[in-house]
């Protein structure tokens, strides 16, 4: 099968990185164009990027030359399905560009998360909401040219609502209290100062509350015609940044709507393969993990379950203000951030999504100097 041809904008930042790791040796995607801010336009990627991965950079990305940020002026095709890793004020200004000339644009920013027209998709957890692709396509800043935007979750919400769907579905959630301990690669780079985060813990991560608590009530939302009906769940947040690598760790407690026994909860988890049979290069063969050990799951042993696409629950107990507290775990970059992406990317290429779409930009004649 031919590859088709993907751009990654914010390709130089740590989730950029990641979509590179990921999609260098995609069966379905090949890397053909890569943009991030001015300041690295016309350079080579080698040179625009601070490499911080623990696998090397492929040298013929390395080699590849930034283009400019927009859709006009690129040096050659505009690839049809553009992955987006940039900062949500940058996103709200650019990722409608390139969805206006037709482009399927695969973002990770908050920019357009809770637009009621806007997919927010995890392919286990709410497949069916990429329906509302549909409601883009009337949209008159989008061209009639059958471009849109997808969106990926908060990387904290991602792996948290992974564990509530199982239970949503068999039990029905009533309320949950949460909280985070979120790695400082969720900062991007260079991210949080050493000096305010070796020893310590920061209990404040601006806006991350607010967005895990309404994005998971769209997430676990119900599509309604061309709408979301969001749930009807009381959800509680606390943030809190600490001096791990990569892989955030949240502790949950939980009411449900029916009794559930703690082997009715593990089945619920266990049981859980929405995309089993699908045959999705990135999706984790068993989604939710869960792993019985009395101190499990930690960032540093399970963050790389299923490749980094897996969220591994544990210390399933009785709680005493609501039913069942847990711990569950996932990795931020991968999971949480480009992976998620990209299997959003493989579930519209399965139902054919990326085929209809009418890129239209006059390329560039000369070289970027
Ligand atoms: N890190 C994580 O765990 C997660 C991050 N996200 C989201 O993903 C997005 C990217 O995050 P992250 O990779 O961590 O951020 P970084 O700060 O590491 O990278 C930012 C990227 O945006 C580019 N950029 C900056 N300014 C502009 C501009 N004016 N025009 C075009 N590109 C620009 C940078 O390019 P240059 O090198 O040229 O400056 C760089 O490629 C954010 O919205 C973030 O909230 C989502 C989930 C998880
Ligand atoms: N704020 C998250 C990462 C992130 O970028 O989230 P969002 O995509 O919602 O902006 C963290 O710090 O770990």
């Amino acid at each position: 099968m031919e590859r088709r041809k993907v751009g990654i904008l914010g390709a130089t930042g740590m989730v950029g990185q990641r979509f590179i790791q990921l999609l260098s040796n995609h069966p379905w995607f090949e890397i053909a164009w890569l943009a991030a801010s001015d300041r690295s336009a016309g350079k080579t990627y080698g040179d625009a990027c601070r490499w911080k991965l623990d696998t090397p950079l492929p040298k013929h990305i390395a080699a590849m030359t930034m283009q400019p940020n927009v859709p006009e002026g690129t040096v050659g095709e505009l690839p049809k399905i553009i992955f987006a890793a940039l900062d949500a004020d940058i996103a709200r200004e650019l990722e409608p560009k390139f969805a206006a000339v037709g482009c399927a644009v695969i973002s990770n920013s908050s920019a357009f998360r809770m637009t009621p027209d806007v997919p927010l998709v995890v392919p286990e957890v709410n497949a069916d909401h990429l329906a509302l692709i549909e409601a883009q396509a009337s949209r008159r800043e989008n061209g009639g040219k059958g471009g849109y935007i997808v969106t990926n979750p908060n990387c904290s919400a991602i792996g948290l609502v992974m564990a509530l769907k199982p239970l949503e579905e068999r039990f029905g959630i009533e309320s949950l209290f949460v909280s985070t301990m979120q790695a400082v690669s969720g900062a991007g780079y260079p991210g949080v100062p050493s000096l305010d985060i070796m020893g310590n813990v920061v209990p404040f991560i601006k806006n991350e509350e607010e967005k895990m608590q309404e994005e998971v009530g769209k997430l676990l939302g119900r599509l309604d015609g061309r709408k979301i009906e969001m749930l009807d769940a009381k959800v509680s947040a606390h943030c809190n940044r600490v001096p791990v690598e990569d892989g955030h760790t949240e502790c949950v407690s939980i009411k449900l709507r029916k009794k559930a026994t703690r082997e009715e909860i593990l089945a619920a988890w266990n049981e859980f393969l929405p995309l089993q049979g699908q045959h999705l290069p990135t999706a984790p063969s068993q989604p939710v993990e869960y792993d019985d050990g009395v101190d499990r799951p930690q960032p540093r042993l399970d963050k790389m379950r299923g490749n980094g696409m897996a969220a591994t629950v544990g210390r399933l107990r009785e709680c005493s203000l609501l039913d069942w507290k847990f711990v569950v775990l996932s990795h931020n970059t991968i999971r949480g951030a480009a992976g998620a992406a990209v299997l959003n990317a493989e579930v519209l290429a399965l139902l054919g999504k990326l085929d209809k779409l009418d890129v239209a930009v006059t390329p560039a004649v000369a070289v970027m100097a």
